[in-house]
């Protein structure tokens, strides 16, 4: 039952998960994607290198690029200090209302704020929007040709400080090759590949860390 994955992964954790748990809510994602059926969610294996940028890097901005069912959401935005706020940007209106309503589930949805649309009409209002200057950290997870235009707009926008942290999902599987050239031969940035394995899978995947310089 359920009209579309997102939505059965909705109904598991609604059945399955402790309201206002974050964690039993990510466990929920899990098991539900590694044992009944597959989504692209970042998973738990690249999960925890992500949970250690944003314990490393303690933002008090973040952007998300992609925000399917929420679960990188979730896995960032319980590992916020008080005061930090999390924008997430996803195109699609029917994962925007899931990753919502898993939100509320797991007690997260006061220190986040999903904006539906293209990211590259989204980008340019953020400033303004919500009265900010600069992200700490940027995760990459949305359509992989999307990574690099975006990157750059991130750029023009002057909404990346010198330090600002950029992690990409998916480099390796389905990959983004020409956001890694770039990230990789920019003097701009300093960059450092994290090998592990595609959600649920054993597939070789792996996260990009990458510092802008200013
Ligand atoms: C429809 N859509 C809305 N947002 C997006 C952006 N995300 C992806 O495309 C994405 C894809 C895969 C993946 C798919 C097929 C496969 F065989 C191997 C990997 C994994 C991920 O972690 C992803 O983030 C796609
Ligand atoms: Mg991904």
């Amino acid at each position: 039952s359920g009209k579309s994955r997102p939505m059965r992964i909705l109904q598991y954790v609604q059945n399955t998960a402790v309201q206002g748990d974050a964690n039993s809510v990510i466990s929920a994602v899990d098991s539900y994607c590694a044992n009944v059926e597959w989504a692209m969610n970042v998973g738990d294996k690249k999960g925890e290198i992500l949970d250690a940028v944003v314990l490393d890097v303690r933002p008090r901005w973040v952007l998300e690029l992609g925000t399917y069912c929420g679960y990188s959401t979730m896995r960032i935005a319980r590992l916020l200090p008080p005061g930090a706020r999390l924008i997430t940007l996803e195109m699609n209106h029917h994962y925007a209302q899931v990753a919502k309503q898993i939100l509320g589930h797991a007690g997260l949805d006061s220190q986040v704020d999903l904006l539906v649309g293209a990211s590259s009409a989204l980008i340019p209002q953020l400033k303004k929007k919500f009265d900010m200057d600069k992200f700490d950290l940027v995760f990459i997870d949305h359509w992989k040709t999307s990574y690099l235009p975006d990157t750059k707009l991130l750029e023009e926008c002057d909404l990346l400080a010198s330090g600002t942290v950029l992690l990409a999902d998916n480099v390796t599987c389905p990959g983004a090759p020409e956001y890694l050239h770039y990230v990789r031969n920019s003097p701009r940035y300093k960059s450092l590949y994290f090998p592990s394995q595609l959600e649920y899978l054993r597939v070789e995947d792996g996260m990009e860390k990458s510092v802008f310089l200013g």
